[in-house]
């Protein structure tokens, strides 16, 4: 039987039964990290407050400063160094690997289908100016380009559960009641790869995201970040992160399997973990333009 040697898979398996942690040492290696991240951010907190100036907020960590200093009366206020560290700690867990995953997802992918990758390069050559990486306002102009990256978010459906939310009160939903407390997990991959709203669910198909005249139309379904209150609050920002990292890598390269390995030995089988990740292998980027 393979033995899948993904970190995540360990920390899933850790975090559903935590007694058996002490078979892979897992405690000891998510503490580790967890330390090593820590006393990171605490240098990084020092700096922002030394070079604080309310006037020029830089980020996410100046605007809470600046919060905590207006509310530094209030004994209940939310902004305090605690908060701080875990709510930046959050945003780097769940902004960082998620957008990195789909980007490899997506090399993978053009390495695939080599004139999928063609068509973006020829798009951006009518878009851009030679010489010149992609900007945001270049997104709209893009509508293939746009329709491929939406499509590698849908096929790779790298957080196909979710996260797991438990219900505040008892829900009657369609009948069905769901008693206050009960774990909820949201399976994304039914509405991703739902037959109803995605011709070949199964495919890699940009065309899911293309009108009969080539363009971009926005899907119901398309739901990666999932949906509701508690919907990734990073959407936006990954959203441009990953036009501007996916067509600047395009822009700049052409991925292909490395010599000796054809098109149809790369497996788009997921690596299971905390997300699905494409299984290692190598990639050859060869100049472009
Ligand atoms: C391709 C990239 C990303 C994907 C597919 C993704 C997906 C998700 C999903 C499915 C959730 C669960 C939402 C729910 O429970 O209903 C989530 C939550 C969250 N995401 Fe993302 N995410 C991505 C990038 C980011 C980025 C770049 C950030 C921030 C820098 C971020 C920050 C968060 C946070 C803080 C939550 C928790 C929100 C809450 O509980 O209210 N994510 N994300």
């Amino acid at each position: 039987m393979p033995v899948n040697t993904n970190p995540f898979v360990f920390c899933q398996l850790y975090n559903f039964y935590p007694s058996v942690g002490f078979l892979f040492g897992a405690p000891r290696t998510v503490q580790r990290n967890v330390d090593e991240l820590n006393t990171f951010l605490q240098k990084f907190f020092q700096e922002h407050r030394q070079e604080f100036n309310a006037n020029n907020l830089t980020g996410f960590v100046d605007a809470f400063l600046m919060k905590q200093q207006q509310e530094s009366r209030n004994p209940r206020t939310y902004f305090h160094n605690e908060n701080l560290l875990f709510s930046t700690l959050d945003l780097f867990a769940a902004g960082t690997e998620t957008t990195s995953t789909t980007v490899r997802w997506g090399l993978l992918l053009m390495m695939k289908y080599p004139e999928i990758q063609r068509r973006i390069q020829e798009e951006m050559n009518k878009v851009i100016e030679p010489g010149q990486l992609p900007t945001l306002e270049d997104r709209k102009k893009m509508p293939y380009t746009d329709a491929v990256i939406h499509e590698i978010q849908r096929f790779a459906n790298i957080v196909p559960m979710s996260v797991s939310r438990s219900t505040s009160r008892n829900v009657n939903f369609r009948g069905y009641v769901i008693p206050k407390g009960i774990e909820v997990i949201p399976l994304l991959t039914s509405v991703l790869n739902d037959k109803l709203h995605w011709e070949t669910p199964d495919q890699f198909n940009p065309s899911h995201f293309l009108d009969s005249d080539g363009n971009f139309i926005r899907k119901e379904a398309f739901i990666p970040f999932s949906i509701g209150r508690r919907a990734c609050v990073g959407e936006g920002l990954a959203k441009m992160e990953l036009f501007l990292f996916f067509a600047g890598l395009l822009r700049k390269f052409t991925f292909q399997p490395p010599p000796g390995v054809s098109k149809s030995d790369l497996d788009l089988t997921a690596d299971v973990g905390f997300t699905l990740t494409p299984m290692p292998h190598l990639v050859c980027a060869i100049p472009y333009e």
